[in-house]
C-alpha cells in the first residue's frame, strides 16, 4: 500500500491502527487507538502475558485456584489463563474455585456459567458454599439482618471461603478478575474512609503473600470495558452499596479522561504509608483455628479491648476471633447487628464498637459489598 493509500483509509478513520488492513471495531480506552476485533484480542491476550511474566505472578508447576464467580471478568480470565498456560507453556494446574452465597435468582444462575466453564475450559470445578461452611445462606442471611448491612457479611464470608476453598484444593495461589476499574474504585473508597492500611494493599498486584494463600490479580490494567464476553450481573442485594457511587464517579471520570483509571491506580501505589501507621494483625482465630489475613478482634467480657494493647494487666482472658466468627456468632445468637453497628463511642476513622451484655468488641470496621482490600 503506497502511502496516498494508506492515509486515504485511515482519514476514513476506520481502519485498524495495528494490521492496517481490516476496519476498526473498537477504540481502546488507555491509548484510544481504534482496532479491529482480531488484533483487540491478541493485544489484550499480550497485555494479560506481559502482567503475568513481569510481575513473577506464577511458577513453574504451581497450582492456581481461579475464583470463578460466573460473572464476566472471572469467566475471561478463566480463559485467557487457560489460553496462555498453554501457549506460553507456564507449567500451571488451573482450577475454578466458586463460592455459592445462597443468593436465589442471582448466584444460582451464574454457577450454571461456571459449570459450563468447567466443561468448556476442561477445568476442575470446586464449589463452596456458606451453607455448609457457616450453616448460613445469605437469603436467610438477609432474612436475619435486612439489606442494610449484608454485603459486610457477604464480603468477610466470601473472602474466607475463598481461602478455604483453595486450601481445601490445595492450590499455592488464588487469583481473582479484578479489573482496573475495581482497584481504581477501591484507591477511592480506601481514602475516602481514611484507610490508609489497606490503601497500601489494594494496589498491590500480589497480596497475602505473608497469609494462607496468595492472591494475584492479573487483570490490575486491564479496563473493565476491555472484558469482553460479557455477562452483566449486579448482585440483587446491594443495590445501593457505597462502592457503587465510587463506580459512577469513576465512570464518569472515565468518559472526560480515559486514562483516569490507571492515574488513580498510580496514585495509589504511591502513597506512601508511614512506618507509623498501624496494620491490622495476621494470625490464627482462636473460634474456627482458621489462619486469616484479616484483621483480628480482641473480644473480652465485659470489655473494651483495644487490638495491640498489652492484656498482661487484664484479669479476664482475651479471645482472638476473626471477622467471620464474630459476625456468624452474632447470627447465631439472634444478634445479627453484632460486629456491625457504629456507635457513638467509635471515636477513630472506620472503629466500630459494638456492645451487648457479654461482649465488646473494638476496630471493627464495617464495609459494603466488595472487600476493599480484596
Ligand atoms: N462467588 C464467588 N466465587 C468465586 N470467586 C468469586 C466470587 N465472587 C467474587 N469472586 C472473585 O472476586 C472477583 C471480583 O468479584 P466482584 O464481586 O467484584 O465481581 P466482578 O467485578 O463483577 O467480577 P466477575 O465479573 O468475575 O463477577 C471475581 O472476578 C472473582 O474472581
Amino acid at each position: 500500500m503506497d502511502g496516498g493509500e494508506e492515509r486515504r483509509k485511515r482519514a476514513v478513520g476506520r481502519l485498524c491502527s495495528i494490521c492496517h488492513e481490516k476496519k476498526a471495531a473498537l477504540k481502546r480506552p488507555k491509548t484510544l487507538d481504534q482496532i479491529c476485533r482480531e488484533c483487540f484480542y491478541a493485544v489484550f491476550e499480550e497485555e494479560i502475558h506481559k502482567v503475568i511474566v513481569e510481575n513473577n505472578l506464577f511458577k513453574p508447576g504451581e497450582r492456581i485456584a481461579i475464583g470463578a464467580s460466573g460473572g464476566k471478568d472471572s469467566t475471561v480470565l478463566a480463559y485467557v489463563l487457560s489460553k496462555l498456560n498453554q501457549e506460553h507453556n507456564y507449567g500451571l494446574d488451573l482450577f475454578l474455585l466458586s463460592v455459592d452465597e445462597g443468593i436465589t435468582g442471582y448466584r444460582d444462575d451464574s454457577l450454571e456459567t461456571v459449570k459450563r466453564n468447567e466443561i468448556q475450559y476442561g477445568l476442575p470445578l470446586k464449589i463452596v458454599s456458606y451453607k455448609e461452611l457457616y450453616g448460613w445462606t445469605m437469603d436467610e442471611i438477609v432474612k436475619a439482618i435486612g439489606l442494610k448491612n449484608n454485603c459486610t457479611f457477604c464480603g468477610v464470608f466470601r473472602r474466607q471461603a475463598l481461602d478455604r476453598g483453595a486450601a481445601l484444593l490445595r492450590t499455592d495461589k488464588l487469583v481473582t478478575g479484578h479489573n482496573a476499574d475495581d482497584i481504581a474504585e477501591t484507591v477511592l473508597l480506601n481514602i475516602l474512609r481514611g484507610d490508609i492500611a489497606r490503601l497500601g494493599r489494594c494496589t498491590q498486584i500480589t497480596t497475602g503473600e505473608d497469609g494462607p494463600i496468595p492472591r494475584c490479580k492479573p487483570f490490575k490494567y486491564t479496563y473493565e470495558k476491555e472484558i469482553l464476553d460479557y455477562f452483566s450481573t449486579e448482585c440483587i442485594y446491594s443495590p445501593n452499596a457505597y462502592r457503587g457511587f465510587a463506580r459512577e464517579f469513576i465512570k464518569d471520570l472515565e468518559q472526560i479522561r480515559p486514562r483516569a483509571i490507571l492515574d488513580i491506580i498510580r496514585s495509589g501505589e504511591n502513597f506512601r504509608i508511614s512506618s507509623s501507621t498501624k496494620m491490622p494483625e495476621q494470625g490464627t482465630c482462636e473460634r474456627c483455628g482458621y489462619i486469616s489475613s484479616q484483621k483480628f478482634l480482641d473480644v473480652v467480657n465485659d470489655k473494651v479491648v483495644k487490638v495491640g494493647k498489652d492484656f498482661m494487666n487484664k484479669s479476664r482472658a482475651v479471645i482472638k476471633w476473626c471477622k467471620a466468627c464474630v459476625l456468624l456468632d452474632g447470627l447465631n445468637r439472634g444478634l445479627p447487628k453484632f460486629g456491625i453497628r457504629r456507635t457513638k463511642d467509635s471515636q477513630k476513622v472506620g472503629e466500630h464498637r459494638v456492645s451487648n451484655s457479654e461482649t465488646t468488641v473494638a476496630n471493627f470496621e464495617s464495609k459494603q459489598c466488595g472487600n476493599l482490600d480484596f
